[in-house]
């Protein structure tokens, strides 16, 4: 991915963890993405989530936004929540046409039962579709914390299986996670990832700085765990649950843990305070991580 943005010297260094971050922005904050994009490098990935309130046409308009910014645009495509396959390949079909669309993230999603023909994120990767569009990336669920319906053994063959089926269609997968509030366990999810030989590339989904209201709110729409010892874990003491509160904690913690048998690994933040205060707070823990020389 030719996004090298950072000087040679900073390679290697503690602030190198936050290098070639992507972010998730859906297409009602298009705005605060414009404006905080001449303060992210160009060609960054932005991960546009298919959220239940918009539909396709904002979806795609705002993958042309994120393309005509700079940025590579990467849809998410919530199998569950798509009606039709024809609905679903003039997506991608449009997506490729209206926004150069190369990489897409697909995702079983929310919904207890399908909306359509579609009830797994295995089912959009077989139709073919992306291959046939030109799809160059395809990104797929990592549960760090476990999975509601799930086993550990299923859910490791269910991710093997979806990666190998992207790599013998002819594209590269990419394993993004969930979002969690505990470092430990990401780091000890990477490790058996990595002990099963799955070497794909994975982005570490990282919680924005946001308030802890809403960081309490996200995870439990989200079904991610943030139990007391978790909050305490990531900077947020239980008598203090309110203000605002940043991942420097978890990604500190990460950063730490990773060897070179983690493989390769970046970070995507889940902006749930806002754009530019994710942004700000990737500014910010870098010139702590890398301070200027003199
Ligand atoms: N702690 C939680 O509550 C978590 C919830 N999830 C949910 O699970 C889904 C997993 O997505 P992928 O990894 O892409 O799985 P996937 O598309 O690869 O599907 C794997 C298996 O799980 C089943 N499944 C997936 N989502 C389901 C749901 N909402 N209800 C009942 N069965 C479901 C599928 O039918 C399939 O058998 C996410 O969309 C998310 O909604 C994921 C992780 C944590
Ligand atoms: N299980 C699961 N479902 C998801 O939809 C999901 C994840 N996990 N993990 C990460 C991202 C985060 N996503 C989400 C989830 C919910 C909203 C949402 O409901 N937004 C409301 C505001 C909610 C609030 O502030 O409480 C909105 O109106 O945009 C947005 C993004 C999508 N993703």
């Amino acid at each position: 991915m030719g996004h090298l943005l950072m000087h040679p010297a900073q390679l290697g260094s503690a602030g190198n963890i936050t290098h070639a971050y992507s972010l998730e922005v859906s297409a009602k904050d298009m705005p605060a993405l414009s404006a905080a994009a001449p303060r992210i490098a160009p060609a960054s990935t932005i991960a546009i989530p298919y959220l239940p309130r918009e539909d396709n046409a904002a979806r795609l308009a705002a993958a042309h936004t994120v393309r005509t910014l700079g940025f590579e645009p990467m849809p998410h495509l919530s199998a569950r929540r798509i009606a039709s396959f024809a609905g679903f390949e003039s997506f991608i079909q449009r997506a490729v046409a209206e926004a150069g669309v190369e990489r897409c993230f697909v995702i079983a999603g929310d919904p207890s039962t399908a909306m359509g023909p579609f009830s797994d994120s295995a089912a959009l990767i077989d139709t073919g579709v992306f291959e046939r569009a030109g799809m160059k990336v395809i990104g797929v669920g990592g549960h760090p914390e476990g999975h509601p319906v799930m086993s550990t053994a299923e859910q490791w063959d269910v991710l093997e299986r979806k990666c190998r089926s992207i790599a013998q269609r002819g594209m590269t997968p990419l394993i993004v996670t969930q979002f969690a509030f505990d470092a430990d366990i990401v780091l000890t999810w990477l490790k058996a990832l990595r002990e099963r030989g799955i070497e794909h590339p994975v982005r570490v989904g990282v919680p924005g700085p946001a308030s802890i209201a809403v960081l309490a709110r996200y995870a439990a729409v989200c079904g991610v765990s943030a139990c007391a010892s978790m909050w305490s874990k990531y900077g947020v003491s239980i008598g203090k649950l309110f203000g605002t509160a940043g991942p420097d904690l978890f990604v500190e913690r990460l950063a730490a843990g990773l060897t070179a048998a983690h493989g390769e690994v970046s970070l995507h933040f889940f902006p749930f305070g806002g754009i530019a205060q994710s942004v700000k707070w990737i500014e910010q823990y870098r010139s702590r991580a890398n301070p200027a020389p003199g």
